[in-house]
């Protein structure tokens, strides 16, 4: 049925996995394009009904040449209700936003594999601008602005470049 609907030879490989997403966890932005994975899935079991207030949306991003423009659906979980989507690299991109409530969000999710898909492992580019860099940006403004949220002791240069150091690592 899926394969008619698509228009896709499934070969035998399905990956399933349980997920369970708690307050604060997330997934960030990509395009699960990897491998054979053709079909994406993910069957909510979670409670019913779902606040939209407690976050956890599918959020689907609208792309144009590569480049994400902006979000052009969210879908809330639905107990027993089954999202698919094409897998399509640097197009099909996705999040699950955070949870913002004390709530579990269950679902079964993965994906249908074919081998009409050869996705090529995507290169991870270097950052542009090194973090040394960033530091001659580091203005007072920012300094008077950040201290509203940030713990002060952050602010240690010595710190500071300790930290910097181990994101370089
Ligand atoms: O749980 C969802 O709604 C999406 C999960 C997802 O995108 C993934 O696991 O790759
Ligand atoms: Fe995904």
């Amino acid at each position: 049925m899926l394969s008619d609907h698509y228009n896709i030879e499934f070969n035998k490989k399905v990956t399933v996995s349980g997920s369970m997403y708690r307050e604060g966890d997330f997934l960030l932005c990509h395009d699960d394009a990897s491998d054979d994975r053709a079909i994406a899935f993910i069957l909510y079991l979670t409670e019913e009904p779902w606040l939209k207030t407690w976050g956890g949306s599918l959020d689907l991003f609208q792309t144009i040449d590569s480049e994400v423009t902006h979000r052009k659906k969210s879908i809330y979980p639905r107990f027993n209700s089954l999202v698919c989507f094409k897998v399509d690299p640097n197009v099909t991109y996705h999040q699950v936003s955070e949870i913002t409530s004390n709530v579990e969000r269950l679902s079964i999710n993965g994906w249908f594999h074919s081998d009409m898909f050869k996705h090529e492992p995507k290169l991870i580019a270097e950052p542009k601008v090194s973090l040394a860099k960033h530091m001659k940006f580091y203005s007072i403004g920012a300094h008077s602005y950040l201290t509203e949220f940030i713990n002060h002791n952050f602010f240690d240069q010595k710190l500071m470049s300790n930290v910097q150091q181990e994101f370089i690592n």
